[in-house]
């Protein structure tokens, strides 16, 4: 069963009512045909008029959520929250969330397990560092990563999930992984879920590529066989995210 190509759009903490608006009306001129998953993640204010906006085949995501249904935890929102406002994705485990947040492996296997036990499907990013990448031990890492999610989940809900690798060095540097990078991690990733999970979890997880991803460079990458789809960032705010969300795996 081929996987259906996953295009994910984080715009991050930018954009305002305007400006997300005319994303949104982009979107839903381009007349996209549903052949590829496209979601869109505007800050969290945004979600609700995002959601009535959007008539395109484009669902919406929320960038994060807490690993707590409600209480005293203020500025943070919850699954539930995220289910009520009728948005059915969720980001967790973004690098920025684990580098400027301080999530931890754990905290982001805690948030993956309640998103999945509350109904949400979630974009669940992995990725190394420039350092690590240096040292050698991108797949240990990733790996890593994975594990915490992996150990927290029962395999029924990788149906529910789509992991993004993004490379830390290549978030917002402009530096995109050659397709040859990018393979080999997706493919490492691949044969790692396939004995840790199943062969099954394995042939069916979408795993994305994120990182310095424009319009230019997603038809050499989206030809990689491992290569799913693309959570994009600087150029989901841009009109050449139509196009990217248009490719043709
Ligand atoms: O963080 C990213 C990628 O960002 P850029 O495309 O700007 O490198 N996606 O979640």
């Amino acid at each position: 069963m081929p996987r259906k190509f996953f295009v994910g759009g984080n715009f991050k903490m930018n954009g305002s009512q305007a400006s997300i608006k005319t994303i949104v009306e982009g979107l839903n001129d381009a007349k996209l045909d549903g052949s590829n998953d496209v979601v869109i993640a505007p800050p969290a204010l945004y979600l609700i008029s995002v959601a009535a906006a959007v008539k395109a085949p484009v669902e919406v995501a929320a960038q994060n959520a807490y690993i707590k249904q409600s209480g005293a935890f203020t500025g943070e929102i919850s699954p539930e929250q995220i289910k009520d406002a009728g948005v059915p994705w969720v980001i967790l485990g973004h690098s920025e969330r684990r580098s400027l947040f301080h999530d931890s492996d754990e905290a982001v296997a805690q948030k993956v397990k309640l998103a999945i036990d509350t109904g949400l499907k979630v974009i669940a990013c992995i990725g190394e560092t420039l350092e690590e990448r240096e040292q050698g031990i991108t797949s240990q890492v990733n790996q890593r990563q994975l594990e915490a999610i992996a150990a927290a989940i029962p395999e029924a809900a990788w149906k529910d999930i789509v992991v993004a690798y993004e490379p830390v060095w290549a978030i917002g540097t402009g530096k995109v992984a050659t397709v040859e990078q990018a393979q080999e991690v997706h493919a490492d990733l691949r044969q790692w879920l396939a004995k840790r999970v199943s062969p099954a979890v394995a042939e069916a997880t979408r795993i994305i590529y994120g990182g310095s991803v424009t319009a230019k460079n997603s038809p050499e990458l989206a030809k990689a066989a491992d290569i799913d789809g693309f959570l994009v960032g600087g150029a989901s705010l841009k009109p050449e995210f139509v196009e990217i969300a248009r490719t043709k795996a």
